[in-house]
């Protein structure tokens, strides 16, 4: 199999990663800043970080990884930072083989600090660059509803690997989705899922569990064959996509059920397993370019699982010019199969507001 080290560093890192958001959810103090652009951040953003880009440059010392975040507020806040560094230091993996292959314990602050530093390549077309965005919906993580650690790798500019930690997704892919999957607090028992794909392989997820990797299954997007009958997937946050045009679209598509909103790349999980079948995310109207690291490892998992991901003018998504998509505007997916219906009714809708 193609990229079977860098898939299974992946998995792990991004496993660790993911328990280490978890103990900081049911902590009581998360650490809250907001950034420059008004978005908020916690230690468990800055820990997770740390320890991906750790272990990614444990075993890929050449890669380069463009990261959401950087240690300046650590280093310029010492409680913040010893908050953090309590945390990462706290957070292994049960499976002593597991942990040491993603290089084990971050040794120490500075060394910590350096490594979240190094989330800031500036992306590009040539070589191996790594996306990484360690809480994907900040704010559903803050309220208890979804969220993701991501992470892909990208050669050349395109996605090639990718692996989604959701922690409060339940592990049953056929699980029914509604509503209140976005602001479901409780990620105890049969919650918590590792989904996967590398370029050309398919994908799969995994319950998260602890320690050492567990069975994964193939996962598919739903055979769609009358659209009026998809769910469609979007944003908590209406200043993220425009609801307005997304209730337009979904209406001259004939769909009757209510959309399912909830943070994160989970809505691109959630389709790639079958259980929702769109995600819609139209132009919130400000001017804003979408991130890398909000869709990478989320377009790879949705196209390897029979899916088609593009802007929402079905423009195809460059993930080469930088650290973000700023030659695409919105994101649309669906099965291969309804895409081109999609497509057609999404351009109608921003053409009738032109
Ligand atoms: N105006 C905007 N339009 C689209 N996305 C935005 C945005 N402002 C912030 N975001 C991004 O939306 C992401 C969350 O997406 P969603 O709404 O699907 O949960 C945020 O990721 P973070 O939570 O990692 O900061 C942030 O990068
Ligand atoms: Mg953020
Ligand atoms: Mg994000
Ligand atoms: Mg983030």
């Amino acid at each position: 199999m193609a990229y079977e080290k860098e898939l299974e560093l992946a998995l792990l890192a991004v496993q660790r990663a993911s328990l280490l958001t978890k103990s900081v959810f049911s902590s009581h103090s998360k650490g809250t800043l907001t950034k420059s652009d008004a978005s908020p951040v916690t230690i468990g953003d800055f820990g997770a970080q740390a320890l991906i880009i750790a272990s990614i440059k444990h075993a890929f010392p050449e890669d380069e990884v463009v990261g959401e975040e950087d240690a300046g507020d650590l280093r310029a806040n010492d409680s913040l930072r010893d908050l953090v560094w309590e945390l990462v230091q706290a957070s292994k993996l049960e499976d002593g083989a597991a942990e040491d292959r993603i290089g084990g314990p971050i040794k120490s602050k500075d060394a910590m600090l350096n490594a979240l530093d190094q989330g800031d390549s500036a992306g590009g077309r040539k070589g191996r660059i790594w996306a990484l965005d360690p809480i994907d919906g900040t704010k559903g993580f803050l309220r208890g509803g979804q969220y993701a650690v991501c992470l892909a790798l990208m050669v050349d500019g395109v996605p090639t690997v990718g692996v989604l930690g959701c922690p409060n997704l339940p592990v049953d892919d056929k699980a029914p989705l509604d509503s209140s999957i976005g602001a479901d607090a409780d990620s105890g028992e049969g919650k918590g899922v590792l989904f996967s794909a590398v370029k050309g392989e398919g994908a799969q997820s995994r319950p998260l569990g602890k320690g050492a990797l567990q069975e994964a299954q193939k996962i598919s997007m739903s055979p769609l064959t009358n659209i009026s009958e998809a769910t469609f997937c979007e944003s908590v946050e209406s200043g993220h996509s425009n609801h307005g045009d997304q209730a337009n679209i979904a209406q001259r598509l004939g769909i009757t059920k209510p959309s399912v909103r909830m943070d994160s790349q989970a809505k691109y999980a959630s389709i790639a397993r079958g259980a929702g079948d769109l995600y819609l995310r139209l132009p919130s109207g400000k001017a804003y370019e979408e991130k890398i690291w909000d869709h990478a490892a989320g377009v790879v998992i949705v196209r390897e699982a029979g899916g088609e991901v593009t802007d929402a003018y079905g423009k195809p998504l460059d993930f080469g010019i930088g650290r973000t998509l700023k030659e695409n505007k919105g994101i649309v997916g669906a099965p291969k199969a309804v895409f081109p219906k999609v497509i057609e009714v999404v351009r109608e809708v921003l053409n009738a507001k032109a």
